[in-house]
């Protein structure tokens, strides 16, 4: 079995009367990058504090690297770092001097802060920026510094919270590939907590919906739509034509075809929109569908398998939770 670096067991938080993490069990292995996903005011930040022992847990265990943090938060902090939504820096110190001061807060003695220093400067890719005052820096470059900030005290863990608020496009795309590539490179696990889907999409392994304090699903985005959509697997598209070469070929009318099509066994869905429908079935019924089509007097514009993505894995289970309140 994997070694795991976060065990979440039955953990609770309230304000108050208001349960802001309610039952939350989640484990994620070591070297993993899992992300949490989910709107504003679900729970990830106070989730995330209570893992790094920041916040007191109301129930529930939480273990980081086999440490429990409720019991010995400074340990866990040792092995974990985090990165906030927005870092705090000395304006008037350099990206070098802002880091070696992280370091020197680190304990870690002064000649291997500087080795290490650089050598996290040059990996985050600021190596040409470093002796510039950070007052001078982009957003995408101070959360790079962030990031080395993190990287310095050498982390089994890192935990960021919507690490890519305010970067452009491009600096998000480099950002997500510089957080992959040194979590395979060093092995560390990655909690990234997000409330962007296709951010989420392209970094993590695995992924948690998190909504209004629960966590109502979590796996590999492929199995995320196969227990979301298992009822009905398979969605068709497909556009229908009236068969305009042979005008006087015998033509069912097009409400026949539809129930002919809703007849089809596993069919348990159809939907028509002029020249335009959806199928949805428990298996793939294409080859029925085509020939059902032609059999009856029509043409097959196009038939298409749908996909499902995180958008509709998302979207899915908001709904569902919205349908519940
Ligand atoms: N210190 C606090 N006191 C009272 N309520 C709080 C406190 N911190 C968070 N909450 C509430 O707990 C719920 C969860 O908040 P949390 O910040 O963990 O969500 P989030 O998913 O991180 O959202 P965001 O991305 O907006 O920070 C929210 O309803 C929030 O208002």
């Amino acid at each position: 079995m994997a070694e795991k670096s976060i065990e979440i067991n039955g953990l609770t938080k309230k304000y108050g009367q208001h349960v802001a993490v309610d039952n939350l069990t989640l484990s994620i292995d070591k070297g993993e990058i899992f992300g949490l996903l989910g709107p504003n005011g679900a729970g990830k930040s106070t989730t995330i504090l209570m893992l790094l022992g920041l916040t007191e847990v109301d129930s529930g265990s939480v273990k980081v690297c086999g440490i429990d943090t409720t019991r010995h938060p400074l340990e866990v902090k040792r092995k974990v770092g985090y990165l906030p939504e927005d870092v705090g820096f000395y304006n008037d110190y350099t990206g070098l001097q802002n880091l070696l001061y992280v370091a020197r807060l680190n304990n870690i003695p002064l000649e291997q802060a500087q080795k290490t220093a650089l050598r996290t400067l040059a990996e985050v890719g600021l190596e040409e920026e470093m002796d510039k005052k950070v007052a001078s820096y982009s957003r995408g470059m101070r959360q790079r510094l962030g990031l080395a900030d993190v990287l310095i005290k050498n982390p089994e863990v890192i935990i960021l919270d919507e690490p890519t608020l305010g970067l452009d496009p491009e600096g998000v795309k480099k950002f997500l590939q510089l957080i992959v590539e040194l979590s395979r490179k060093k092995g560390i696990t990655v909690l990234f907590s997000s409330h962007h889907l296709h951010q989420v999409q392209q970094l993590c392994d695995r992924v948690g919906i998190f909504v209004k304090g629960k966590l109502l699903a979590e796996g590999k985005i492929s199995s995320l739509a196969e227990q979301l959509f298992s009822k009905n697997t398979f969605t068709l598209e497909g556009g229908i034509t009236p068969m305009d070469e042979n005008p006087n070929q015998a033509s069912d009318s097009l409400e026949e075809v539809v129930n002919k099509m809703k007849r089809i066994k596993e069919v348990s869905l159809v939907e028509v929109d002029k020249d335009h429908f959806v199928v949805e079935s428990k298996k793939d019924v294409s080859a029925e569908l085509s020939r059902l089509i032609v059999n009856s007097g029509y043409g097959l514009a196009y038939l298409t398998k749908k996909k499902y993505g995180l958008d509709d894995i998302y979207h899915q289970y908001f709904q569902e939770e919205e349908k519940r309140i």
